[in-house]
């Protein structure tokens, strides 16, 4: 079954707890958090006292995506707040093998991240080591963005990728997502699906996870 990670960005950050609390009870798998550094995008969001005030509040996996430069220096801060998943880009890691090893080794799963534009020759060599891999449907820093449909193959192609080293890595995808383009992304091969604007705009928020989910 499709996992469903509803992104906080688009909550009501003055009442964070209780935004997080019904989509847990509304059937998320995952909580997605947005972690922006005006840097590696154009915006500032979340840092780790954030993510330690949320993580008494859900039992669920924090998905936690880092858009910022130089993540290694923040790996140790993420993971002591509580993530479960630390998401990095590859555009961001100089040196991505190591950073993914850094994070596995303080016993949370490892993700990596890419841009639109960014091909997905770029982790061929590290596909065997990441726990899930990200691709991103609109530019990062901002909720509300349109899908970007030509990253519809490159689901495809980390799927045959992941299916070439038999090993069972996730494929997230996120920005765009609604329950139209969530079908799309099903059908080239995601099983996590991040969505924003989709979940937290709907009075239902319960029945907008289900119809992303499929
Ligand atoms: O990482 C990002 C944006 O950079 C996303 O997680 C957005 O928060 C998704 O929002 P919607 O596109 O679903 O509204």
């Amino acid at each position: 079954m499709t996992k469903i990670s509803p992104s906080i960005l688009s909550a009501d950050f003055a009442s964070l707890k209780e935004d997080i609390i019904e989509v847990d009870k509304g059937g998320a798998d995952y909580i997605h958090i947005d972690v922006m550094d005006g840097h590696f995008v154009p915006n500032i969001t979340i840092g780790p006292m954030i993510v330690e005030a949320v993580r008494p509040h859900t039992d669920l996996p924090l998905d936690v995506h880092l858009m910022i430069a130089d993540p290694d220096k923040y790996v140790d801060d993420f993971v002591k707040a509580g993530a479960d998943i630390l998401s990095v880009h590859a555009e961001a890691c100089t040196h991505l093998h190591r950073t993914i090893h850094a994070i596995k080794e303080k016993g949370v799963k490892a993700g990596v991240v890419l841009n639109p534009a960014t091909p997905v020759e770029v982790i061929k060599h590290v596909v065997e080591d990441v726990d899930l891999v990200l691709l991103m449907t609109v530019n990062p820093g901002f909720g509300g963005q349109s899908f970007i449909h030509s990253v519809l193959p490159k689901i495809r192609e980390v799927r045959k990728m992941t299916e070439q080293v038999d090993h069972s890595v996730e494929i997230e995808v996120d920005g765009g997502v609604n329950k139209e383009t969530a079908r799309l992304c099903r059908e080239a091969g995601a099983n996590v699906l991040v969505a924003g604007s989709a979940i937290y705009k709907e009075e239902d928020r319960k029945a907008a996870i289900a119809a992303i989910r499929g």
